[in-house]
């Protein structure tokens, strides 16, 4: 699904932030990605959506190598990717619903479906009583739901979330926990970036660790 060998990352002319970063992931797994803050998590997971590319290093990623993809590739690759980086890129002149249904519409599903399968994941995520609501008019811990809910909404073949646990309270937090575990049942790679040590916990997945730009694997059980 995943690999990356020795991957560097800087940015301009700055000392790297990622170094020598190795790695496989399989089809259908589930990482948490940890590390202190400024540890390098969003640029991995930004490398990994190919919204950087690397200094140095092979990146692999659904099958493709990285370095021979053509621009024009790019968009059908990231339709097969479902993201939720920290600022939320919702179209701010469509309400919550029609920024969750983009992707379906995208993809051909028919309207009535796409809007059932959309309210209802709102309501799951808090947000039946915002479904027409303007992300404007929305506080960040909504719109980062609105986000988490459109990147989950057509079951991608990989899920990479910044921190969605961030703005939230505890409750909300295992919801959306509970979204991404069924959607790593449903066969979705997923991997998620936290600092939240106490929703993680919860669940046994094993942590991309990030340290001072150095990975390591830790086992769910050990990390
Ligand atoms: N666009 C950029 N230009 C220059 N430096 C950057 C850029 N983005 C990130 N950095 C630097 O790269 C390092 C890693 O940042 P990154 O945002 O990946 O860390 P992080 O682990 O996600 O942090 P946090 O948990 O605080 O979000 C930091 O030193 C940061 O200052």
């Amino acid at each position: 699904m995943i690999r990356f060998e020795n991957v560097g990352l800087r940015y301009g002319t700055g000392t790297e932030v990622l170094r020598d970063v190795s790695f496989t992931l399989a089809p259908g797994s589930y990482h948490f990605l940890t590390g202190a803050s400024g540890a390098g998590k969003s640029s991995l997971l930004k490398l990994m959506y190919l919204a950087h590319r690397p200094s140095r290093g092979l990146i692999t990623l659904l099958g493709r190598d990285v370095a021979r993809l053509k621009r024009t590739e790019l968009p059908a690759l990231r339709r097969q990717i479902g993201v939720v980086f920290q600022d939320f890129q919702l179209l701010d002149h469509l309400s919550a619903l029609d920024n969750v249904a983009l992707p379906l519409r995208m993809a051909g599903v028919a309207e009535d479906d796409a809007m059932e399968h959309c309210v209802e994941i709102l309501k799951w995520v808090g947000l039946g009583n915002h479904l027409q609501a303007k992300p404007s008019t929305l506080s960040g811990g909504q719109q980062q739901r609105v986000a988490i809910a459109r990147a989950v909404i057509n079951r991608p073949r990989l899920l990479l979330a910044d921190e969605p646990t961030g703005n939230v309270d505890d409750g909300i937090g295992m919801r959306l926990l509970y979204l991404f575990e069924e959607l790593y049942k449903l066969g979705t790679t997923v991997v998620i970036a936290t600092h939240n040590e106490a929703l993680i916990r919860r669940f046994d997945h094993p942590h991309l660790h990030l340290d001072q730009g150095r990975l390591h694997l830790l086992s769910g059980a050990a990390a």
